[in-house]
């Protein structure tokens, strides 16, 4: 049959203008007519416009990933700050117990260290006391970190307890070729007078709970145990699920202020805190006395110990911080230090930027090697990750496994989540963070290749030593990856809150373009 002509096609016949149309009736028809294309074409920009909130109203699954102290929890502070300025504004007051108990511990480890050093130059120059017949006290004195693990018990697979060697402070350094450190009564006598802040220490932590303590070792042997078995065996161990706000050891002193028979509770949270900042605030000329003091920095540096590149260091605000009216500022709680433990979701509703009104879901995860089997059940629908990866640490080793060089630690945990399938679709954002602790770290001397050998003869600086970091990386991307995607790297400083902004607003507006983009291909 031949195509039919437009009189024949019965629907065209139906539509057409009646032959006898007036020029009046032509008229009405045709305002009519447009009318209802206006009305028509108000219905699809509506669905259209629906159709964009709906993809819009489809929470954005973004994951921070990288080893313990890589940063990842401070990236998530940043996002907070940046986005969701009343939620921010909320939990900032609870930070104040965490900058304290960091602070306490800096002075209690340095304090750990002189007590140890004290006792042994004194026993050197004594006579055995057992050739005397005197029986021998105890010469160590329980360090800062080893009350832990009795005050506030660690989870199941946290179970580990022992320092790593530069917090051990069990063996004093001795210094061949160097004069003897020249301690004098004023060091006794104010490690006496800082004795209170190891109570205080202890009691902070009782309260934080897990997440005060670091992990030492770890009973994990892999980079990345994402293997499913094994993650559905683990979880249930240490995944702490936690969707309703900041970290659940601050979690514990919010409660007690919401409680309901909050007149008495509230009454005795606020006399602890009180308690605490006055005990710390009657230390303030100790504690800063022996943090610059010449012989106390001589010891340190013997020791190889730098309190100053750890995490959580406030020794140098103490004359802001140990007062009875400390405000907290927001660089303070970036700088803040408590491990987090298991997995912390955040339903976050962004105030503005690209996303503003949407709703993002992140999880911020605990690092440690044994935490990362609960990772994987995570995975799932992921729309991006952001992958910390602290380049400052290419001479350190792990904290939970001593064996394991941190940036070593990094590639492999890299490879891992480059490869797996699961994510293969994910946005993968990669953070070469700790750049101004790297650029320290230079400074002082020291040279990459002792600890990176195939780094080689490259010059010693910043700038080579992040394109040689980022081009491994990249490498392992391209290699380990089930499709090719594209490798997006940031060169961070995450405590610098202007500088993060800015990453954070590209990143943001990435992972939001490539989330609709999905939406759009479902
Ligand atoms: N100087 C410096 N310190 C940083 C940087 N990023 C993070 N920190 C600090 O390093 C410490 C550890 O950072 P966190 O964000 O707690 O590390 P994390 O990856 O969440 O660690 P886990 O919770 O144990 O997995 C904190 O005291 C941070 O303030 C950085 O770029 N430079
Ligand atoms: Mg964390």
């Amino acid at each position: 049959m031949g195509p039919r002509s437009y009189d024949e096609d019965p629907l065209n016949a139906a539509m057409a203008p009646p032959a006898n149309e007036t020029p009046a009736q032509r008229n009405a028809r045709e305002r009519a007519e447009s009318e209802a294309k206006r009305v028509s074409d108000e219905i699809d920009a509506e669905l259209r416009r629906e159709r964009e909130l709906e993809k819009k109203r489809k929470p954005v699954k973004l994951l921070l990933l990288g080893q313990s102290e890589s940063g990842k929890t401070a990236t998530l502070k940043n996002f907070q700050l940046l986005y969701c300025k009343r939620l921010w504004q909320e939990e900032r007051s609870s930070w104040r117990c965490v900058v304290l108990l960091n602070l306490v511990r800096n002075i209690n480890d340095i304090v750990d260290i002189l007590t140890r050093e004290m006792a042994s130059a004194r026993s050197s120059t004594l006579p055995p006391a057992s050739s005397l017949g005197i029986p021998q006290p105890p010469t160590a004195i329980p360090t800062s970190t080893s009350s832990s693990p009795t005050s506030s018990p660690l989870s199941s697979d946290e179970e580990d307890d022992e320092p790593p060697p530069s917090r051990r402070q069990s063996a004093t350094i001795s210094s061949p070729g160097l004069p003897a450190l020249k301690f004098k009564d004023k060091h006794r006598l104010l490690c006496l007078r800082l004795a209170p802040l190891r109570r205080v220490q202890s009691d902070l932590e009782q309260r934080l709970g897990t997440a005060a303590t670091e992990l030492y070792s770890t009973s994990a042997t892999s980079a990345a145990p994402f293997d499913p078995s094994a993650s559905a065996k683990r979880e249930k161990e240490f995944s702490i699920h936690s969707t309703n706000g900041w970290k659940t050891a601050l979690e514990r002193f919010r409660a007690l202020r919401r409680s309901g028979e909050e007149q008495g509770m509230l009454r005795k949270v606020r006399s602890m805190e009180d308690e605490v900042q006055g005990i710390i605030s009657g230390c303030r000329e100790d504690i800063r006395t022996v943090w610059e003091d010449r012989v106390v920095r001589e010891m340190l540096a013997r020791r190889k110990v730098r309190p100053e590149d750890s995490a959580g260091f406030f020794l140098n605000d103490v004359d802001r911080i140990a007062r009875t009216d400390y405000q907290i500022t927001d660089d303070d709680i970036i700088r803040a230090r408590l491990r987090t433990v298991g997995v912390q979701e955040y339903r976050v509703t962004f105030e503005h930027g690209h996303s503003a009104g949407s709703e993002w879901r992140m999880y911020d995860v605990g690092g440690t090697r044994s935490s990362r089997a609960a990772w994987y059940s995570y995975f799932d629908d992921c729309d991006a990750i952001i992958f910390l990866a602290p380049v400052s640490c290419f001479d350190e080793k792990l904290a939970e496994d001593r064996r394991v060089n941190r940036l070593e630690d990094s590639y492999m945990l890299w490879r891992s989540v480059c490869g797996c399938k699961l994510l293969s679709r994910t946005q993968l954002v990669l953070f070469l963070n700790k750049c101004d602790l790297l650029q320290a770290k230079l400074m002082r001397g020291a040279k990459i290749r002792d600890s990176v050998p195939s780094f080689g003869d490259r010059k010693n600086d910043v700038a080579t030593a992040t394109r040689y970091f980022q081009q491994h990386f990249k490498e392992i991307l391209r290699g380990a990856s089930p499709i090719q995607r594209p490798f997006y790297v940031h060169l961070t400083s995450v405590i610098d809150r202007k500088s993060t902004a800015v990453t954070l607003g590209a990143v943001e507006e990435s992972i939001l373009r490539d989330h609709l983009r999905r939406a759009d291909l479902m």
